[in-house]
């Protein structure tokens, strides 16, 4: 059944107006996960935080939200996400890894129509804002086979939700863009009429530094950013990585690329990984690693035992080296990732765990590769708790940061712009 993007009312706990104050809405004792310790009230008007002072001192606004404390977040950012082909699991056979799961989605999405594609992009994003989500980037697929039919779709469904969540689509050739011819075309056309940053899969074609080339043509013509699926696979022996940094130097476009699963990092040594990781700190190159489908599909070679390599690159220490590093989703309910609820901090717990990080700070830095991070990756410039921003704000049930993480802290209410979007009641037990 198709829910519709709009919610029904004002929120009863919004309800209790008091007329002709100086702002909208004020929030009440609240703690910022990048000022621990600390505790604030916030003020705001017109869609905008226009206030924030120190606990218990600011005036209640027309509304008001007494958080004892809680954490409140400008909304978590989803930097890698696949909109389009989310939600056909139930047209899978889901055959195995990497290679079979791309072939698999190659002869599903010849039916895909634009409508098809708009209501599963639809169902996804209404998941990812409940579970407190604001910003995303997501890539959508385009090549002869479904034309532009999926970035249609998407962009109908961005085009409801638009009051929810602010979405840039990343055009990119899942299929090969030298091996396939028209699909170089599609992508022009997809960033003349809207796309927002350019992507690529390098190892879709056979010669992968000429994608490289093509995707960094595209994104200086029409000034964007790039963010690749890069280095998926286990032997780190050959790197794509290292071109990659070559070119951002020489198109200076340091600060503007992202490479995403690069789960051949996972295998090699920790003197390799910070060398690799010092070197794309200097080029100005970010990683994202998607814990969930680089698990799913990983190692499904290995047959010595049971003890299956994680292969998941461990991006805190390359993030202690100098690198911007985000988790994100990645795949939702597809032969790539047959699970997912759309919840970033569940990114963020299942990282921390798998990564064996136990340290407060250490947990703590994984709530910002779901937040502050994946904001500097996708450069918003308005992103922040910080008078003068958009009030996009997300109110998380935990204290601290660290407790965010450990305890898969769900956001209890969200807003977009000042205007509530969510409440996810806390759960009542019932005593007798
Ligand atoms: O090429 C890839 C790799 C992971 N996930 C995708 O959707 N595509």
């Amino acid at each position: 059944m198709h829910q519709s993007s709009k919610p029904t009312s004002v929120p009863r706990w919004l309800r209790n107006e008091k007329k002709g104050s100086l702002m909208d809405l004020t929030f009440h004792n609240i703690t910022l996960p990048s000022e621990p310790g600390q505790a604030f009230d916030l003020g705001v008007h017109g869609g905008k935080i226009v206030e924030m002072k120190a606990a218990g001192t600011l005036e209640q606004g027309d509304k008001a939200l007494h958080l004892n404390g809680r954490i409140v977040l400008p909304g978590f950012v989803e930097t890698h996400i696949h909109l389009d082909k989310s939600c056909i699991l139930d047209r899978c056979q889901m055959k195995g890894g990497l290679q079979e799961a791309i072939a698999e989605v190659v002869g599903l999405k010849a039916a895909f129509t634009e409508e098809d594609v708009a209501f599963r992009a639809a169902k996804t994003l209404r998941k990812c804002v409940l579970k407190g989500t604001t910003q995303m980037r997501t890539h959508v697929e385009v090549d002869p086979v479904v034309g532009l039919r999926g970035f249609e779709g998407v962009k109908h469904a961005i085009a409801e939700f638009a009051w929810a969540i602010d979405v840039e689509i990343c055009v990119f050739p899942q299929d090969g863009l030298l091996n396939n011819p028209g699909t170089d075309e599609l992508m022009v056309a997809a960033l003349k009429d809207g796309a927002g940053s350019v992507g690529a899969a390098p190892y879709t074609d056979t010669n992968p530094h000429g994608q490289i080339d093509r995707v960094f043509e595209m994104a200086r013509d029409f000034d964007v950013d790039i963010d690749m699926h890069l280095d998926f696979g286990s032997d780190a022996t050959s790197l794509d990585v290292d071109y990659v940094c070559r070119k951002a130097d020489e198109y200076g476009w340091g600060g503007r690329v992202a490479v995403g699963h690069v789960t051949k990092f996972a295998n090699m040594s920790a003197h390799r990984l910070t060398a690799l990781s010092r070197r794309l700190a200097d080029a100005g190159v970010a990683v994202t690693v998607l814990p969930s489908t680089d698990l799913f599909l990983m190692h499904r070679d290995h047959t010595e035992n049971l003890s299956v390599p994680r292969g998941v690159t461990p991006i805190h220490l390359m993030a202690a080296e100098g690198v911007n590093c985000s988790l994100s989703t990645n795949n939702v309910l597809n032969p790539f990732t047959p699970f997912g609820d759309c919840s970033l901090i569940r990114m963020a717990n299942l990282y921390a765990n798998i990564a064996q990080i136990g340290r407060r700070e250490d947990m703590a830095g994984c709530l910002d590769m779901v937040s502050s991070r994946s904001a500097k990756l996708l450069n918003l410039k308005d992103y922040g708790i910080q008078k003068g921003a958009p009030a996009d704000l997300v109110v998380i049930d935990a204290r601290d940061a660290t407790m965010a993480v450990a305890e898969l802290a769900q956001p209890m209410y969200g807003f977009k712009r000042g205007k509530p979007v969510f409440t996810h009641a806390l759960p009542e037990l019932h005593s007798h």
